[in-house]
């Protein structure tokens, strides 16, 4: 789906959505519009958290970051191989920090008591005493971040957090999720390798409950405003929009994507920069999957690591039910995004046997791409499963999302056809 945006700004010239609504109509708004108000405004919260921290990355290896012929992670000219390490653990410093920052914000707004969190990071590292110096950087990130709140319209605290405050926010996210009762489901940042590299990452953030997923909110700081340049890595469509758009930010200013279950919508907003406040909705708009059913004319996408899919067996798939382009490689939920905005039609992903998917990697993301019009599945076709824990237990090989029917059977039927006689 083409965007029509106006440059200057940033924004959709044809914002299509009621005001005060969210984007969803007036009755459907009120189920569960306080928990889609509040997680949309902390999702794009975080973005700019992680984007200020990207920033800084980016500059820091002053333009220099590279990726090895292997793609495994990152070396930065200049900075010796420890450097690696130090990119990374730059990336983890954001993790808690969003993860403290969003956990902190859902408990005052909703009462901790009621508020059961499933995340990523764990606190331990965190509050070994050799941390200290790490805990000083993510307790002021925090307290930085939560500072802005008011701008997205969040209430900030009364007086900034101490230590205590951020480790008991950060270890509030230990619940295990399960199949009865409201779970609040966060990837801080997905796609930890596209986050230190300064190009595609998410923040995900969804709302199950009692198994299934009601809330999805995507947040992706980077995401270009034309589909081709997903195909780019940073460097090279960060020079280009440069080069071509009038304001130095337009290049990375990115959106945040969210839905409903049951609203047969999703939106999609423009972040907020500088000094602007986030109004609700804020120019969303509605997006929706492509109509394109015929493979030829199809882009997939998947995963840019070959750790994390068999690109091989993709590759064959591809041929065989007749796609013809180039797959799409991207890091993160970005490529749920980029389906649900109709950018891409097909993502796929087959783990190495034994790798057991988490539920913050896909829960966001997959009721984004479904509300949008698309279907998500197993390898076997069939829904995820959202109710047995942080795993999706039971996942049969893989992951398909389609922009429809027609070609996720196809899919469906070529995996079948070629699955014995692949290595996997
Ligand atoms: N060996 C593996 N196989 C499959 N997925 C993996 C993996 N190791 C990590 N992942 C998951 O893949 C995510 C990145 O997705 P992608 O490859 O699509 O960019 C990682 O999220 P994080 O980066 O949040 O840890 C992680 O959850
Ligand atoms: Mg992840």
């Amino acid at each position: 789906m083409s965007q029509s945006r106006n440059p200057e700004k940033g924004l959709p010239d044809n914002a299509d959505c009621p005001s005060g609504s969210g984007g969803f109509d007036i009755m459907e708004a009120e189920i569960y519009s306080e928990e889609l108000d509040v997680a949309v405004r902390v999702v794009h919260l975080a973005c700019s958290l992680c984007q200020r921290v990207q920033e800084g990355l980016v500059s820091a290896s002053s333009d220099h970051v590279k990726s090895k012929d292997d793609d495994s992670p990152v070396t930065v000219a200049g900075f010796r191989a420890s450097s690696v390490n130090y990119l990374m653990l730059l990336s983890s410093q954001t993790d808690w920090s969003v993860q403290a920052m969003v956990s902190w914000i859902l408990s005052e707004h909703f009462g901790s008591q009621n508020v059961s969190i499933v995340a990523e990071e764990d606190v331990e590292t965190l509050s070994n005493p050799d941390s200290a110096g790490l805990l000083d950087v993510v307790v002021t990130t925090v307290n930085k971040c939560l500072a802005e709140a008011p701008k997205f319209g969040l209430k900030k605290p009364a007086k900034t957090l101490g230590n205590s405050q951020v480790l008991n926010a950060i270890s509030r996210c230990n619940s295990s999720g399960g199949p009865t009762g409201r779970h609040w489901v966060l990837d801080p940042v997905d796609g930890t390798l596209g986050f230190v590299r300064g190009d595609q990452y998410a923040v995900a953030l969804a709302l199950i409950e009692d198994g299934k997923v009601i809330i999805g909110v995507l947040g992706c700081p980077n995401y270009p405003m034309r589909k081709e340049w997903l195909n780019y890595h940073h460097e090279h469509y960060r020079a280009m929009t440069e080069s071509l758009l009038p304001s130095p930010h337009s290049w990375d200013e990115g959106c945040v994507m969210y839905t409903r279950r049951g609203s047969g919508k999703a939106w999609m907003q423009p972040l907020i920069h500088g000094d602007e406040t986030l109004e609700w909705p804020n120019f969303a708009k509605s997006i929706q999957v492509s109509s394109i059913d015929d493979p030829a004319l199809a882009t997939f996408c998947e995963p840019m690591e070959r750790t994390n899919t068999n690109h091989s067996f993709t590759a064959g798939l591809a041929h065989s039910v007749g796609l013809r382009k180039k797959p799409l490689r991207v890091y993160s939920m970005v490529k749920y995004a980029a389906i649900a905005r109709g950018d891409a039609e097909i993502f796929m992903k087959f783990a190495t046997a034994g790798y057991k998917e988490k539920i913050w990697d896909h829960a966001a993301g997959v009721l984004i791409v479904e509300e949008a019009g698309g279907v998500v599945t197993d390898a076997g076709g069939r829904p995820l499963d959202f109710s047995k824990g942080m795993y999706l237990e039971g996942l049969d090989r893989g992951i398909i999302a389609c922009c429809g029917v027609p070609l996720h059977d196809k899919i469906v039927s070529a995996i079948f056809a070629s699955w014995d006689s692949s290595n996997l």
